[in-house]
This record gives structure tokens, C-alpha cells and sequence, in this order.
């Protein structure tokens, strides 16, 4: 499980040790100095001679940037520095001053006041060494920094440099020192200037901000630097699950085992217009191997006709997967959906059964909405946003629409977030980009209800559970897809159709990336 914390937490973390005079920044930036040696290397066969930029901001995430710049300097590396700020760490200027590297200073503003930048040309000479360079660090601000993106010199520099390296095609490799600087480090909002980078190194844990959506895409590949903190006693403030974490999750059939003690899931999905809905949510949920599924709605027959499995009709059912495909004036559906919530089984709360959910429930019901669902959803509750506000932060809003309902929230997405009782949250970014298409969704309805059903009886012991689960079925989708298309376009069918492949490979050896 990949965990994350909040600035706050970390700092708490490493004051025991700066007391006890542990030498946190040099283990920080000399593991800085390793990834940029590991890249150049890639990039350029060595390291001698290479030219790497440093962009330095006032605290100790500059500090990082001028001690890691040191060690370059020592193997041979031509390191100039651009300082953004009218402070800098000066135990770190000097470091890289005595070891040879160059300090450059476009101008005397703060990395985010709004003050107009006076000299153009000191900004393009700063934004010309780091185009020039084979590696940029990003090191203007870290955990300390409030959000909101740079301002001031500092964006003016990185603006240009943007323009630059759009022109030429190409550019250096982005490092971001701890995050992207100017990402709101414990929500993951990105807004302003923020340099994307193609891997963030991150000290002592991650950061929020490096999991959640939209932050994440800015910050590239993570590598996780232990420096020495212990955060074992912290509550992680947001977790991806991981392949090992999802077979440890899995329901696996035991040689007692019969289709009631499986799970039975109930399926109320479908309609005469969209009755692709309701054969995709049985279809996933058969694949995904529950012990078997009951559908409830008018389109039996097309559902029979393709998955012969299927039964038709009530029944005693342990969990329910409500809502795909199921219009909002469908009175006779939307009358299954309620009778099934007031049942108080385990649930996925899908497309049209969100506008019948009751005021509260618990968090054994899962809503499964996307941005613009989650939206309508808080409004028609009172919290007037729009799907953009849904999308630049999808954390508050989903945590939001928890505290109003009493659900585990599933927002999907590029990265799919979960939120569920006692702060639990998850961001899974498992799911390929192709993955973004017609019936993708129903599937991951199906999928989850399996998973709910054949877990129902863990669910009901403890509700926190359904989360994780939430979770685990975004992972499972996304490997699906892997598996349905690797790097290619895919069909929700053909993603329900690689859930044996996808579950039996994350059971059989969790560690293996998906095919
Ligand atoms: N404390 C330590 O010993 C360690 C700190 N580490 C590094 O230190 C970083 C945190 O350092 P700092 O706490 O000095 O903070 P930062 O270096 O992130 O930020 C520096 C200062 O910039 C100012 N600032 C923040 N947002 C601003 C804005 N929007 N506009 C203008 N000014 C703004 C604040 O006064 C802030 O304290 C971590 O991200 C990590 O890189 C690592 O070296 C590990 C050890
Ligand atoms: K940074």
C-alpha cells in the first residue's frame, strides 16, 4: 500500500529527529543527487559534463535543491542555480558555491506575490539555463508552501521556460523536489503555475498531494526517499492500494464453499433504452466470480441471452448493484432501488439509482458517481457546485458528499478517489486512459457489487470495510483493461470479459504488474 501525509504530520515527524540533530536534508538531497545521476545517465550515457538547473525557492525545499546541486558538482556536473526568492537557504548556497556551481538571481520577488516582474530579461536568461539543462529540479517550495501555484518571479521564469521548451519540441527532465512546487501539498488542488515534472522525488513519505487528483498528474513518477521519519503511528492521510493489498481483499472460494455462501448480488439495472447497462453489470459481476446473480428490470431476456448464468427474479440477495441504465422517470426501478437500500445489504449506488438514494445512509452503500454526478448530487443537497468545482477538488467534494449522505463515496475518474468513515481515503490510479468509454462504468457496478456480496458479511461487521473494497474494484477494473488491451482502445465488454485473467493474476502473484 503506497500511504501518504500531510505537511503537518511530517513536520511533526521530523522534529524529533532535527533535535536530536539527525542530518535529515543531507540524506534528503543526496538521494536527490542519486535520481538525477540514475536520469542523466539514462539520458546522456554519463554524468560528467552534464548540466543540470536548479530552480530555488526561499526554505529548506531550495535547501535541498543547492545541497543536492553540491553533490553534482562533485561528479562533474555544471550546476547554476536560479533563486526566485529574496531568501535562500544559506548553509546550501554556500555549499554549492564552495563546490564550484553558479548562483543566478532574476529578480528579488517572492515565489507567489503578484508583484510585476520588472526585468524581462533577466527572466528569459534564467529560463534559457534551464532549457539548456539535461535536468531541471523543481525546487522552489515543498511542505511548506500554501498552494495556489507560483507567483511572481518564480512563475514568470518557469511561464517562459514552459514557452521555450513548447517551441522547441523537447526539453530537460523535470525533477520536483518533495512536489511540484505550488501544488496545495495536503489537498492535491492545482491551480496557477506549477511545473509538470516527469518524477518527484518525496522525503520521508508521500504527500497527499502526489496521490490525488489533480495535483498527481503534475507530479510524475513518485519515488519515496526514507530519511529516517517514523510515521507508523500516523494516520495515513490518503492510500493507493496495491496489487498484494487487493488479493489480501479478494473472496476466495474455500472447498465449503456454495453459490449462497459466495454471495448472491442483486442487480437492478437496464431499461428498454439502455439495456447494454444492465447485460455489462450482470455480465462483470458473474466474472468477477460471485456465487450468483439475481436481475431485477425489463430487460431479462437480453440479459439471459447473454449470460445464461443470470437468474431472473426477487430473491434473498447479500449485496446489490443498483442503477445503471436506469432512466430517472423509470418509476418501477426506481421503486426496486429504494426496497433494496431499506434492506441494509451492502450496496453500489450507481448512475440512476443516485437520485433515489434516501436522505442517510450508511456507509455500506457505496455511490459510484463521476465528476458531473457528484456534482448534481451536492447540489440537489444543497452545495451548489458545478462539475469543474467537482473536478479542481475532488477530495473536499467527495469527502463532502459523505458527510451529507453517510456513503463510502467512489468519484471516478483518471484517478478514482474513495471516501469513505473515519477520514478513510483512497486514490487508485489504475485505470488506462482508453478505459474512459461507454459501459466502463457499469462494469465497475458489477464488479464492486461481487465484491460486496461476496463480503457481505465483513461489510456488515465493520462498514469501513466497503472502501477498501471500493477501492479494490478500482483497481481490479483498471488491470482489466490492461489485460482487455494492453496500450490499446478497449470495450467495456471486452473489460468485463478479462476479469477472470485480471483477479486470477493479481490471486496467483500480486507483486507482477498487470499485463
Ligand atoms: N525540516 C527539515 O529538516 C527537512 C525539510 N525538508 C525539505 O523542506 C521542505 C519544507 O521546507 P520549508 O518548511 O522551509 O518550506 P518550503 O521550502 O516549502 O517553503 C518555504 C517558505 O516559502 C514561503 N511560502 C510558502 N508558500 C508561499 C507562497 N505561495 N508565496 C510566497 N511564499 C510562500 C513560506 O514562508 C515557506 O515557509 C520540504 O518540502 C522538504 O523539501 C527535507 O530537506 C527533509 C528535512
Ligand atoms: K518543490
Amino acid at each position: 500500500m503506497l500511504l501518504s501525509w500531510t505537511a503537518e504530520q511530517v513536520r511533526a515527524a521530523e522534529r524529533p529527529l532535527l533535535t536530536a540533530g539527525a542530518p535529515l536534508m543531507e540524506r534528503a538531497s543526496f538521494a536527490l543527487a542519486l535520481a538525477v545521476v540514475r536520469i542523466l545517465r539514462e539520458r546522456r550515457g554519463r554524468v560528467r559534463g552534464a548540466r543540470v538547473a536548479l530552480l530555488v525557492g526561499p526554505g529548506n525545499n531550495g535547501g535541498d535543491a543547492l545541497y543536492a546541486g553540491a553533490f553534482l558538482r562533485a561528479r562533474g556536473v555544471e550546476v547554476t542555480a536560479v533563486c526566485v526568492a529574496s531568501r535562500l537557504h544559506d548553509e546550501g548556497a554556500r555549499a554549492l558555491v564552495a563546490a564550484g556551481g553558479r548562483l543566478l538571481r532574476p529578480g528579488p520577488d517572492e515565489p507567489a506575490t503578484d508583484e510585476p516582474v520588472a526585468d524581462e530579461h533577466a527572466v528569459l536568461d534564467a529560463a534559457l539555463v534551464l532549457q539548456r539543462a539535461d535536468v531541471v529540479l523543481d525546487g522552489v517550495l515543498g511542505t511548506g508552501g500554501r498552494g495556489g501555484g507560483l507567483g511572481g518571479v518564480a512563475a514568470a521564469v518557469v511561464e517562459r521556460f514552459v514557452g521555450l521548451v513548447a517551441a522547441a519540441g523537447a526539453g530537460p527532465a523535470v525533477v520536483a523536489v518533495d512536489v511540484p512546487s505550488g501544488v496545495g501539498v495536503d489537498d492535491g488542488t492545482l491551480t496557477g503555475t506549477v511545473l509538470d515534472a516527469e518524477l518527484t522525488v518525496t522525503f520521508g513519505g508521500a504527500k497527499p498531494a502526489l496521490l490525488l487528483p489533480p495535483a498527481a498528474g503534475a507530479a510524475g513518477r513518485v519515488e519515496v526517499v526514507d530519511i529516517g521519519l517514523d510515521l507508523s503511528g500516523e494516520r495515513p492521510a490518503v492510500a493507493r492500494l496495491e496489487p498484494a493489498d487487493v488479493a489480501a481483499l479478494w473472496p476466495r472460494p474455500g472447498t465449503g464453499s456454495q453459490k449462497y455462501s459466495r454471495g448472491v448480488l442483486g442487480v437492478v439495472a437496464g431499461s428498454r433504452r439502455y439495456p447494454g447497462a444492465a447485460v455489462l453489470a450482470t455480465d462483470a459481476a458473474v466474472l468477477a466470480g460471485v456465487g450468483m446473480v439475481r436481475y431485477l428490470g425489463a430487460v431479462g431476456e437480453q440479459v439471459v441471452a447473454h449470460r445464461p448464468e443470470v437468474v431472473l427474479g426477487e430473491g434473498r440477495v447479500q449485496a446489490w448493484a443498483l442503477g445503471p441504465g436506469v432512466p430517472p422517470d423509470d418509476d418501477a426501478q426506481r421503486a426496486r432501488i429504494q426496497g433494496a437500500l431499506a434492506g441494509g445489504e451492502p450496496a453500489v449506488v450507481d448512475a440512476g439509482a443516485l437520485a433515489a438514494l434516501p436522505e442517510r445512509v450508511g456507509p455500506h452503500v457505496v455511490l459510484t458517481p463521476h465528476a458531473g454526478e457528484l456534482a448534481t448530487l451536492l447540489t440537489t443537497r444543497g452545495v451548489p457546485v458545478r462539475r469543474e468545482d467537482v473536478e479542481a477538488e475532488p477530495l473536499r467534494r467527495a469527502r463532502e458528499a459523505h458527510e451529507l449522505t453517510g456513503a463510502t463515496v467512489l468519484l471516478k475518474g483518471h484517478v478514482t478517489l474513495v471516501v469513505g468513515p473515519d477520514d478513510a481515503a483512497y486514490a487508485q490510479a489504475d485505470a488506462p486512459a482508453w478505459l474512459a468509454t461507454a459501459g466502463a462504468g457499469d462494469v465497475l457496478a458489477g464488479l464492486l457489487g461481487a465484491l460486496l456480496a461476496g463480503r457481505s458479511d465483513d461489510v456488515h461487521d465493520d462498514p469501513t470495510l466497503a472502501a477498501a473494497l471500493a477501492a479494490a474494484a478500482a483497481l481490479v477494473h483498471g488491470h482489466a483493461a490492461d489485460e482487455a488491451s494492453p496500450g490499446g482502445p478497449v470495450s467495456a465488454l471486452s473489460v468485463a470479459r478479462a476479469l477472470p485473467a485480471a483477479v486470477r493474476h493479481l490471486l496467483a502473484d500480486p507483486g507482477a504488474p498487470p499485463a
